[in-house]
Order: C-alpha cells, then structure tokens, then sequence
C-alpha cells in the first residue's frame, strides 16, 4: 500500500492557483524530497497532507484512507508546515507533555527528546531556543504520536552541520522501520544526501517525479569544473575534444559535457602528460536538472 496516492490535486486561493493538477504517489518507507522555487505549491501540498486544508479538486488518499472534506490530521500522520508550533514560556518537556495530553496517544517523552538529541535542554524554556533547537523539538512532537508518515517543511532550516546531520539519521532509521517521509527543502545538497526520490513542483505543477538517478540520467550534459597542471593544453584538447564545450578558459577551466566526452577529455589529457588535480560539476546534478526544468516550466 502506498502511504499518499494524489491524483489531479487543485487548490487555488483566490485567483491563485497553488497547485493545478498534482499526482503524487509516495511508497511505504520512502524519503521523498519536494523542491521547487519559492511559491511553486510546497508547503500548501504539505498541508493538505497535514489537514490542514482541503484539496479544491482532485482525489487524495493517505495510508490507504480516502481524504474527506474535513479538516482533521489524517490518522497516522504526524510533522509541520511553516515551522513547528510551539508554546516558547513552556519547556521543551512541558511542549511535549502537553500535546500527549492533546494526542492522547503518545511514545515516550523523554525518548523523543533523546532522538532528536535535546535531552540536555528538557527543562528549559522554548522562549531561549534557537531556530535549530525549535527545528528539532517539532520533530520531536511529531515523533511523540509514531506516525506512519511524516510531513515535514523544511527540517534543515537553522540546523549547523552535526544538527542536520543528527536528524537525518533520525529520518533514515524511521523509513527504514517503514515510515514514510517527506520533506520540502531549498537545498538541494540536502535532497541529495537524505532523499531516494524527488518531486519538483513548478508554478503548482509537477515537473518531474521519481528516483534522483533518473533525474540525473535524463539531464547528462553538465558543466564541469576542471583544475590541471597546465591551463593552456588543457584548454587547448578540451577544444579539440568531441563533445566537449568550452565555457570557460580561465586558470580553471570549465566545460559543459556528457560523462563518455568528459572520460575521453580526461584520457586525452593524462596522454598529453597534463595532470588532472580536480574535475567536479559546477553544480550538482539535482541543481542542475532543478534549474532547467523549473526555467523551462517558468518560460
Ligand atoms: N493562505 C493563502 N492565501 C493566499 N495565497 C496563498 C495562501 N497560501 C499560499 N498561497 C499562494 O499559493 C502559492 C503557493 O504557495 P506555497 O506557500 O505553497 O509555496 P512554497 O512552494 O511553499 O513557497 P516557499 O518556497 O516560498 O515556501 C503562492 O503563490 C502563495 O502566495
């Protein structure tokens, strides 16, 4: 059973229209990635899987259950829109307290807090948190009700490394238990680190959906950065290279290429005794396919 099946989702706001159209099919313990640029629909998709809104058209059905009319958090699900609700003169252990209380059922307090790694700050006051301290304690309150699919809106926000780090271990071992979740992000280095699969949302539509090696796969030719130990020669076979074209010629030099013309560039070059001491794509290939579809989408 998938955990969200979406079929022709519209939801307009006005004379807005968010999202036109969207299908969306989400597997049962899946890290699923939804990008897109600012206003494209995110955080009003996530919301419909939250509750808190109601699609205008389409069918939706969540962990197997239709989607009603109503406005009430589908059973099962659990996670945050627009940052975590918190009460800030309350304590991080008094939030939690209080909406187990609310939930009724509820995993264990002190548990949660130890997963998302704030036991040591329990008993202080939300009010002193930082946005990476607030980032983790929602998802701790999200983990309180042990959802079986979890919606989150950009975690990463406001987290240093060894932060983002901790979460999306949490994440990995909750899909890996079965868990379904998905999570809007900007960054698409995160997307890359956490996600298996990735949907990108344009203007309220789907641009594309599936696995991130597919997405890869369908958009080959990428520009690449290459440092070696003579500029000029370097320069000089990338022109002369089958396949390969030259951006820029500088003291590093940049090309725009498929990975087979990039291998022969590379061959060419160490025959040529120049050596090769950095080749990397000037921006990773979920960047690079992000920015052609969403241009394409725009135009
Ligand atoms: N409650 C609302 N009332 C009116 N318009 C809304 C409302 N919520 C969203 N919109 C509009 O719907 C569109 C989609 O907004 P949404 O917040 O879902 O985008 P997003 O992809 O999450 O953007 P961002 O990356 O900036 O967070 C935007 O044009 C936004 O202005």
């Amino acid at each position: 059973m998938d955990a969200v099946r979406a079929r022709g989702i519209t939801k307009c706001f006005g004379d807005v229209v968010a999202l036109d159209g969207v299908d969306l099919d989400l597997a049962a313990g899946q890290i699923h990635g939804l990008v897109g640029p600012n206003g494209a629909g995110k955080t009003t998709l996530l919301g419909l899987l939250l509750g808190l809104a109601v699609p205008d058209e389409g069918s939706l059905e969540i962990l197997g259950a239709p989607v009603g009319r109503a406005l009430t958090a589908p059973d099962g699900v659990a996670g945050f829109v627009d940052g975590p609700g918190l009460y800030p003169q309350l304590t991080a252990r008094q939030n939690l307290a209080a909406l187990a209380k609310l939930r009724g059922r509820s995993a264990s307090i002190d548990d949660v807090l130890a997963d998302v790694g704030l036991s040591d700050v329990a008993d202080d006051k939300v009010r002193g948190f930082s946005l990476g301290m607030r980032q983790r304690l929602g998802l701790a309150a999200a983990l309180l009700t042990e959802p079986r699919l979890l919606v989150l809106d950009e975690p990463s926000n406001g987290l240093d490394p060894a932060g983002k780090r901790h979460v999306h271990g949490v994440l990995t071992r909750l899909a890996d238990n079965g868990v379904t979740v998905i999570v809007s992000s900007h960054r698409m280095d995160d997307v890359e680190a956490l996600c298996t699969e990735v949907t990108i949302l344009a203007t309220g539509r789907v641009v594309f959906t599936g696995p991130l090696d597919k997405l890869s796969a369908e958009n080959r030719e990428l520009d690449y950065r290459l440092r070696t130990s003579d500029p000029l020669v370097a320069a000089e076979t990338a022109a002369e290279t089958p396949g390969i074209t030259v951006v820029d010629s500088g003291e590093l030099l940049v090309v725009r290429a498929e990975i087979p013309a990039l291998d022969e560039l590379v061959s060419r070059l160490v025959r040529a005794g120049t050596a090769v001491r950095e080749l990397a794509p000037v921006v990773s290939p979920l960047e690079a396919a992000f920015l052609a579809l969403t241009e394409e989408a725009a135009r």
